[in-house]
């Protein structure tokens, strides 16, 4: 098959591509001058590039017809790229006014990480004239991405392909050693924020993604950050800017985009349409760490319904967005067919989930009306992700619940009884922790997690004293509290992490907004919390 504009062609002309298919070249040589000889001279009968994309082999894999200014390379993803980064295929194209290489050509280099991209010109009468090719360069401090070489004429071009090229990979291979351990099975990932906000509001919010990225086990690479004056629809960022972008995160050997920014359908398929690079959002992020904790059966199958919604409006047929998350689901490149079997397949799975949720809810709800029965005030913790409630809840109850330095370390909600002196008892739920720019439907899909709020006779809001942007924090919990209606509930503010505050400061927080200071690592500071809670509910007994 011939690729790109054959309208206007006769057969006889479309025959002789063809033909091309079957040249070879030795793995020694870049192009034969047999080949070269009939390419440029049907460049310049048809007076439009013609371009080859030929593997290691010397076989021709791809035969591409232009106009007279470029040629348009088909997807070559099906190629994968080997342990340097490089793909095993160069493209050769002919140049009809002996052009240099254009930026074009050196960004289809860089996207595509060929082994080389070559010019070759075409004289009046149908000869080869010069030819200009570049190749990739290993990272370096000049942040330089290719090397480009010319010569005065294609035959004077003495260059030993095989030996060349295994040079070349060496060289890159040598140098990525020197920066990543490639033997790491993490996916490496470049952290991208696009928006309008206030630089400081992009980075607090990016070194937030970065800790979610860390809880997902993912490598950060590196983070770019565009404030835009508007923002592109289609790339979110600047077209030109998300092709430099991809190229360094090749460069570096990145696997992974993950944007700061919730990309819409649309967004999602023109970008990896640039790249086979996988593509993720802030919302799929949340999900596949949340994928990663749920341990009950309920919580497993609210993350999955909450993943195949969020993917089903964005399946493309290329699907590599999303095979990180969805294993065998929305494969790499189906037809429009399979497409439509895999949206019908995803759509019954659905229907099929949420029986299933509905099943479990009503055997929570009996679990829950037995403990109603027990007749003990509820008191459920809730805060920011990682703001220490597990800890808490371990420490006030002397239990082992799951804390950890991560971002949704709980998902799954864990109740104690907590006991006070004269045989007074409460009941602490631990819930899964909030975060800014919730994905949409997650919240709900934590159902189980809600209903104990809902429960809850007292919310204990626990606060990251220590974190720089603990306000802010408050108001987004308080914010999603008021969005699930559990604003009614009354509320008990706890600064928490205070062994990392100086005391002070600690005092005038407290003040400031009325809130109980502990360190849930450190029972002896609970005395004035034990004592709120007993006041609370038991307020004519003595304490
Ligand atoms: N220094 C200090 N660290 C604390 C304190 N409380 C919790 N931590 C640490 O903070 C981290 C998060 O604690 P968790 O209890 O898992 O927090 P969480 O709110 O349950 O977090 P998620 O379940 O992920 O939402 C852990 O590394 C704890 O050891 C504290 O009072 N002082
Ligand atoms: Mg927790």
């Amino acid at each position: 098959m011939i690729h790109g504009q054959t309208g206007g062609l006769k057969s006889s002309q479309i025959k002789a591509l063809e033909r091309l298919y079957q040249r070879r070249c030795s793995p020694q040589q870049l192009l034969s001058s047999d080949l070269a000889h009939s390419l440029c001279g049907l460049s310049r009968e048809l007076n439009r590039q013609l371009g080859l994309i030929i593997d290691r082999g010397g076989a021709v894999r791809h035969v591409i017809v232009g106009d007279d200014r470029q040629i348009l390379i088909p997807d070559l993803s099906g190629f994968a790229t080997g342990r340097s980064g490089l793909r095993g295929l160069r493209c050769i194209h002919t140049h009809l006014r002996d052009e240099p290489l254009s930026d074009d050509d050196l960004t289809d280099l860089a996207l595509l990480r060929l082994d080389l991209m070559v010019a070759i010109g075409v004289a009046a009468d149908g000869a080869p004239a010069g030819c200009h090719y570049a190749h990739l360069l290993p990272p370096n401090p000049q942040g330089r991405q290719v090397e480009q070489q010319q010569v005065r004429h294609f035959f004077q071009l003495q260059l030993d392909l095989r030996a060349f090229l295994q040079a070349l990979e060496d060289e890159l291979e040598r140098t990525l050693q020197q920066s990543i351990d490639l033997s790491d099975p993490r996916e490496r990932a470049i952290l991208l924020s696009v928006g309008k906000g206030s630089l400081k509001a992009l980075e607090d919010s990016l070194s937030e993604l970065r800790e979610l990225a860390r809880s997902a086990d993912v490598l950060v690479l590196d983070q770019v950050i565009q404030r835009p004056q508007r923002l592109n629809p289609r790339f979110l960022m600047g077209e030109g800017k998300l092709k430099e972008v991809v190229i360094r995160a090749l460069q570096q050997r990145a696997t992974l985009l993950i944007f700061d920014q919730d990309l819409s359908p649309n967004q999602v398929r023109s970008i990896t349409a640039l790249t086979d690079l996988k593509v993720l959002d802030r919302s799929q992020l949340i999900l596949d760490i949340f994928a990663r904790r749920a341990h009950t059966l309920d919580g497993k199958v609210q993350v999955e319904l909450a993943q195949l919604k969020y993917i089903l409006p964005r399946l493309t047929g290329k699907g590599t967005a999303f095979s990180r998350l969805m294993g065998g689901i929305g494969g790499r490149g189906p037809g429009e067919t399979k497409l439509e079997i895999d949206r019908r397949r995803i759509r019954e799975r659905i229907a099929r989930l949420e029986q299933r949720l509905q099943q479990l809810a009503r055997q929570r709800l009996q679990r829950r009306q037995k403990r109603q029965r027990a007749d003990l005030p509820i008191v459920s913790i809730v805060g920011y992700t990682n703001a220490g409630k597990s800890t808490l809840l371990n420490a006030l109850t002397r239990s082992a619940v799951r804390a950890e330095d991560l971002l949704f370390a709980t998902l799954d909600t864990a109740t104690r009884r907590l006991r006070f002196p004269s045989e007074r008892e409460l009941i602490v739920t631990d819930t899964v922790g909030f975060i800014r720019q919730l994905p949409e439907g997650l919240m709900g899909a934590f159902r189980a997690t809600l209903e104990e709020m809902e429960d809850a006779d007292l919310l204990l809001h626990v606060v990251d004293l220590a974190n720089p942007c603990f306000e802010e924090q408050i108001l987004a919990v308080e914010q999603i509290l008021a969005e699930l209606d559990l604003a009614r509930i009354p509320r008990l503010l706890v600064f928490n992490k205070i062994d990392l505050v100086a005391p002070v400061e600690v005092a005038a927080c407290c003040r400031r907004y009325g809130a109980v200071p502990v360190s849930a690592c450190e029972p002896d500071s609970f005395a004035p919390l034990l004592q709120q809670l007993q006041q609370r509910f038991w307020p004519t007994a003595a304490s």
